[in-house]
Order: C-alpha cells, then structure tokens, then sequence
C-alpha cells in the first residue's frame, strides 16, 4: 500500500498548479496549491502514508460530518423534521433550492444543511465549540487539534453567503438560535485544522461499523453508519456527487481546504489533500489520486459483493 500510495503521488505531481485555492476565504487563499498527501488506515490498524500527510489544513467541510454525528447522536431520526437527505444537485453555497423549500435544506452536507445541523447542536451543548473540538480531539487521537482562529475570524469577516442562508431559514421558521451565535460556532468548526492522518484515523469508525479503532468506543450504531455513509455517498462531494460515485465510487466527503475523506465500508478509511480545487470546489488532484487509487485496488461500493 505504502508504495501505491507514493507511485500514485508522483503519477499526479505534474497536475500541481492546476485548480485554484478557495480564495472566498481569504485566509485559506495564502496556502501553497503545491501541498499533496493521502493517508489510509486500515480497520486492521495498519497506517500507509505519502506526501505532505502530516501537515495539518483546514478541514472545512469535512466538519460538517462530525456536526452530523453530534446531531444524530443526541436527536436520532428528529433530525430529519428539520432537513432532509436528499442530494441537491448545486453548488455547496447555493441558496436558490432553500427559498423554493420552504427554508428546508436538501441535506446536512451543503451549507444551509449544516446551518441547521449546527443550529441543532447550539440548542443542545452549552459550549458547542469546545464539545466539537473534543470530539475530533477523541476522534483523532490527536490532543493538539486546534482551530484557526485566523481561519475562522476571515470567514466570519466574509460571512454573507452563510448569513443570508441562516435568515431565510429563520423567516421559515426553521432556525432557533441567534444567527450570529450559530455562525461562529460553524466557521469555528470548519477553522479546525487536522492532518491526512488525523482525519483517516477520526474517520476509521464509518469504516468499522460505528466503532472508532483507536478508542473501541461506539460513536454510532451499524445502522446509522449505514446511514451517514450513504449521505456522504450520495451528498458528500455537492453538485459533484455522481461524478465522484462514478469515478471513486467511495462514500467521502470533500471541504473547501482541499481535504476529501473517503470510506471503504468494513475496510479502510483514507484523506487525501491537495489545497487547489476544481469549479465545484472540490479538490481537484485529491480527485485524480483517488481515482487512481479505487481503480488500481478495485474499491467500490458498487463492485460486487464478495461472500466468504
Ligand atoms: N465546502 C466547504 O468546505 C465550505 C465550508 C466553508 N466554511 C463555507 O461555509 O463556505
């Protein structure tokens, strides 16, 4: 694995400098685009690794999976009165489907989604901020995950586009927190930085059937790790979802970072991570180095089942 990982890596090298870093953010518009890592760990441990998989990024969107967990685990299946699971087919920032909706985002992946799910979590934890950075802490392994604060006050700076997503919700009815409250509690979730390693080894329980390797502690039930996979299978990658289920075929989620988490149910979890990301904001060589990687081993979720 260690040596496909590393064949891989150099095979992509040249497609460096293509894409842009997400400049929207203008914090995260000062990384260097020539970053590239991967890390996978297997749900028998092993950790193979290359490139930059220890350098810690800003993980972006993929906090939105850990904010879904929160959710589920202290509301269950509620959840699902306030959004729904269904893939939106736009942009991660869009607001057009949110005003036909009724302010009812399409699914806890795109922005207005995970508005809500954060606005579910205010409701329920005193320190929402300190209860997610525990959690990734836990999920990691890793003590030292911190947020960006710098990270996190650029976006708050440039909040607009999730502002506007939070009060048409409100004028629906569907936000029950102080929008501002809510938001920095979101962008500081997404401020948090984690290395490839750190998020193949947070993720390792959508691979294990809920359970985390490190810990053995359950954070869902195979049921509902059922569940969150397939969200991120149909949801994770926005309005690139079926191109990334026909090229990777892997649940995964992407962030505007340019990490992208990947799950091979009851096998592996993996992140790879290169900052400069295609149109949909995607990370455009993370794509191509999991690409390569599900074709040369065969990993799908829509590859035939395997009986013992
Ligand atoms: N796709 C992403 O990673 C977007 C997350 C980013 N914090 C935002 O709200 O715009």
């Amino acid at each position: 694995m260690q040596a496909l990982l590393e064949s891989i890596l150099d095979e992509v090298r040249p497609l460096l400098g293509q894409g842009k870093v997400a400049d929207y953010i203008p914090a995260l518009a000062t990384v260097d685009p020539h970053q590239l890592g991967v890390a996978v760990i297997g749900t028998d441990g092993s950790l193979s690794q290359a490139g930059d998989a220890d350098v810690p990024f800003s993980i972006q969107s993929i906090s939105k999976v850990f904010s879904l967990v929160q959710a589920i685990t202290h509301q269950g299946e509620a959840i699902w009165d306030r959004l729904g699971h269904e893939p939106s087919g736009q942009a991660f920032n869009s607001l057009v489907q949110l005003e036909f909706e009724q302010g009812r985002p399409r699914n806890p992946f795109i922005n207005a989604g995970a508005l809500v799910i954060a606005d579910i979590n205010e409701s329920r934890y005193a320190a929402p901020v300190l209860s997610m950075r525990d959690m990734v802490r836990k999920l990691t392994d890793n003590p030292h995950i911190i947020a960006d604060m710098v990270v996190a006050d650029s976006e708050y700076q440039h909040r607009s586009r999730n502002a506007a997503a939070a009060y048409l919700m409100q004028s629906f009815g569907n936000f029950h927190n102080d929008v501002d409250t809510v938001l920095k509690s979101y962008f500081h979730h997404c401020a948090l930085a984690a290395s490839c390693v750190d998020l193949a080894r947070a993720f390792s329980f959508l691979a294990n059937q809920g359970r985390c390797l490190h810990s053995g502690n359950v954070i869902l039930s195979p049921r509902q790790t059922q569940q969150v996979n397939a969200i991120m299978a149909t949801s994770g990658l926005y309005d690139e979802a079926g191109n990334f289920a026909y090229r990777v075929g892997l649940p995964g989620k992407s962030g505007v970072g340019g990490g992208i988490v990947a799950i091979v149910p009851g096998r592996y979890s993996l992140c790879v991570w290169s900052p400069a990301l295609n149109p949909s904001g995607n990370s455009l060589v993370g794509m191509q180095v999991l690409e390569k990687l599900t074709e040369r081993l065969g990993w799908s979720v829509f590859a035939p089942v395997v009986c013992p």
